[in-house]
């Protein structure tokens, strides 16, 4: 066979934007890679590498996956946050860049002040948050809590895999209501699109991402209306708060969280300039 890793590239790129998948070139470099056992730099370096038949049916298989829009990270089963690499599967809300934005709400709040020890994480997917903080904060313990029993065991492995399952709990319970309190820093990124949008999303997110993820109800906010009662308990007096929130929901869910309590309450934007986090102490 003559195909080149660099061939079977450019070919499969194209076809992927064809299939209208965005961000093709680096979506077919990274399932060769994954074929290849190669990061992205090797692969530029080894263009004209001839792959086996094996590696070509490999290759292939994967991009079919692609081209009925499964998502990158599903197909590899992992995805990088933080610079951290986190087991994805089809119970888990794959993690987004955008919410890194949280951490670094959390590392500025806690520069000037004694570190967190005790941090919770409601709707913990992933883990993502959570163990990201921990390996931030490496006196902190953790508990991180999801509704799905399976998304919660993708939480624990995620955290031995990373050498933090020692400052770190997974439980499984709607949202905090068998919790008490204080913690240092409370944290959630809840499920906040409104249903009627969700048909609408990207096919890799309405298709596979799990819907009890994203369905936050009629406008979104149902979850922030059940969590922003409890936080005022759940929080010690210097504590802070974090929300994800949708780009369009920072004023709502400001009024929600001032309504629980909350005196100080910032809307924070990530890097692409949209409402990503509220931030709130008491
Ligand atoms: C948007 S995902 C966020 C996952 C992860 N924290 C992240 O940022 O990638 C929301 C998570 O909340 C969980 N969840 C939804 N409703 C819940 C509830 N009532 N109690 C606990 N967890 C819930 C979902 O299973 C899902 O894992």
């Amino acid at each position: 066979m003559s195909a080149t890793t660099g061939s079977l590239i450019r070919a499969a790129t194209a076809r992927l934007q064809a299939a209208g998948v965005e961000g093709a070139r680096l979506d077919a470099q990274l399932l060769m890679g994954h074929v290849l056992g190669r990061t992205r730099l090797d692969l530029i370096a080894y263009d004209r590498d001839p792959v086996t038949e094996a590696q070509f049916l490999a290759f292939e298989a994967l991009v079919a996956r692609r081209m009925a829009r499964e998502p990158v990270s599903h197909i590899l089963g992992r995805r990088e946050f933080w610079s951290l690499d986190f087991a994805v599967t089809e119970a888990t809300l794959a993690p987004r860049a955008d919410s890194e934005t949280l951490i670094v709400a959390a590392l500025e709040y806690f520069k000037a002040r004694a570190k967190p020890r005790r941090i919770l994480d409601l709707g913990t997917g992933t883990g993502c948050l959570l163990l990201a903080l921990l390996h931030e904060f490496p006196d902190a313990f953790g508990v991180g809590v999801d509704r799905n029993p399976a998304t919660a065991r993708v939480a624990r492995d995620n955290a031995a895999r990373l050498g933090l399952l020692s400052r770190a709990a997974f439980l499984v319970g709607d949202w905090a209501t068998a919790l008490g309190g204080p913690f240092d820093l409370v944290i959630s990124n809840p499920p906040y699109i409104a249903s009627a949008d969700i048909p609408a999303l990207d096919p890799e997110v309405a298709r596979f991402e799990p819907l009890g993820a994203l369905d936050g109800g009629a406008d979104g906010l149902e979850d922030y209306r059940r969590l922003a009662p409890d936080m005022g308990r759940l929080l010690a007096d210097d504590g802070q708060l974090l929300f994800e929130i949708g780009a369009t929901q920072g004023r709502e869910v400001s009024k929600l969280v001032e309504t629980a309590g909350f005196r100080h309450v910032a809307v924070l934007r990530d890097l692409g300039g949209r409402d990503r986090v509220i931030d709130a102490c008491k």
